[in-house]
């Protein structure tokens, strides 16, 4: 059943449209991304869902909630990671956890919080001293304090090390298990492939589309990447000419060749190379992931 339901919504700045009709529901239990280029208008349609933006039409409902007419029974509803948050340098982490938890209803139990997100022998550190994943972790937290049955997550593992992006992944797969809608905003691939649901790509302002990380990859124009290092250089025509290629490309100082179709072009990209004698080194026929997709929709929508 869906829990968050996005209609028609419209945002302009200064007669710019930047989110322009944008509609979405996202199911209860669901990790549902938002993944688009800079400045697409990500952060502009969550904010809209948070209640922190008005937009100028189109409806946004949570629970059946109005983030904005019905403010104070959201609040206890939502809990939102901002982008680009900070703290008083000063605070320290429990100090953060009382000072937040102080404002809801029913805050969730401080201690098991911290211990759940790996703060507890960090509780009397200052916020200016701790360091990137744990302020990310203490964000978490802060955006859980409430005990929300959605919570929005807007670029988490931005400037985190790979380890610290593994372990905050597994967290939000620890609160989605918990029961907790997540709306996740970010621009990596593999972290969208990884952990959500369903994925909404937006570019300039509008859904491209909405479906699985392997819905998408499977409607992608080109599901196949093939690349090889050949002995002797291809034409780019002729490879673009064989059958189902959509896209044929010379990477690197190495000459190494990525054509992108079907099953159908990998047989002929083999084919071909007997016919000429030449000899394909490292040949690899790969899946199409999903920064391939998203260069395709974004590309077709410019
Ligand atoms: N308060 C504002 N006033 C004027 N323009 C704004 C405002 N907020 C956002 N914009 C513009 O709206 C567009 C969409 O911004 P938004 O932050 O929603 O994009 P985004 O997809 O989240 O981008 P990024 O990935 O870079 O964070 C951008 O061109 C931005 O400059």
């Amino acid at each position: 059943m869906a829990i968050i339901e996005v209609r028609g919504v419209r945002k302009a700045y200064g007669g710019r449209p930047v989110v322009d009709g944008v509609s979405f529901t996202v199911d209860e239990g669901e990790i549902f991304g938002i993944l688009g280029p800079n400045g697409a208008g990500k952060t502009t349609t969550v904010e809209c869902v948070e209640g922190l933006r008005i937009p100028d039409a189109g409806t946004v409902r949570v629970a059946g909630l109005d983030p904005v007419a019905d403010r104070q029974e959201f609040t206890h509803l939502l809990g939102a990671q901002l982008q680009e948050t900070e703290l008083q340098p000063k605070l320290t982490v429990r100090e953060a956890l009382e000072l937040y938890s102080a404002f809801y209803r029913h805050p969730a139990d401080r201690h098991a919080l911290a211990g759940r997100l790996g703060l507890d022998g960090h509780l009397d550190r200052r916020f200016a001293q701790l360091s990137g994943g744990q302020k990310q972790r203490l964000f978490i937290a802060l955006a859980l304090i409430g005990n929300p049955r959605v919570v929005v997550l807007d670029e988490l593992t931005t400037g985190l090390d790979p380890r610290a992006r593994r372990d905050t992944w597994q967290l939000i797969e620890e609160i989605r298990d918990g029961g907790v809608t997540v709306l996740l905003v970010t621009h990596f691939m593999e972290e969208a492939q990884r952990l959500c649901d369903r994925i909404a790509v937006i570019d300039k302002g509008r859904i491209v589309a909405v479906d699985t990380p392997g819905g998408l990859i499977g409607a992608a124009a080109g599901p196949t990447v093939i690349s090889f290092t050949p002995s002797e250089p291809l034409a780019y025509a002729e490879l673009r000419a064989l059958p189902g290629a959509v896209s044929a490309e010379v990477t690197g100082p190495g000459g190494r060749v990525v054509v992108q179709g079907t099953d159908e072009t990998a047989n002929a990209v083999i084919t071909l190379l007997a016919r000429r004698h030449i000899t394909a080194r490292q040949l690899r026929v790969t899946e199409a992931g999903l920064d391939d997709v998203f260069l395709d929709l974004t590309e077709q929508a410019s």
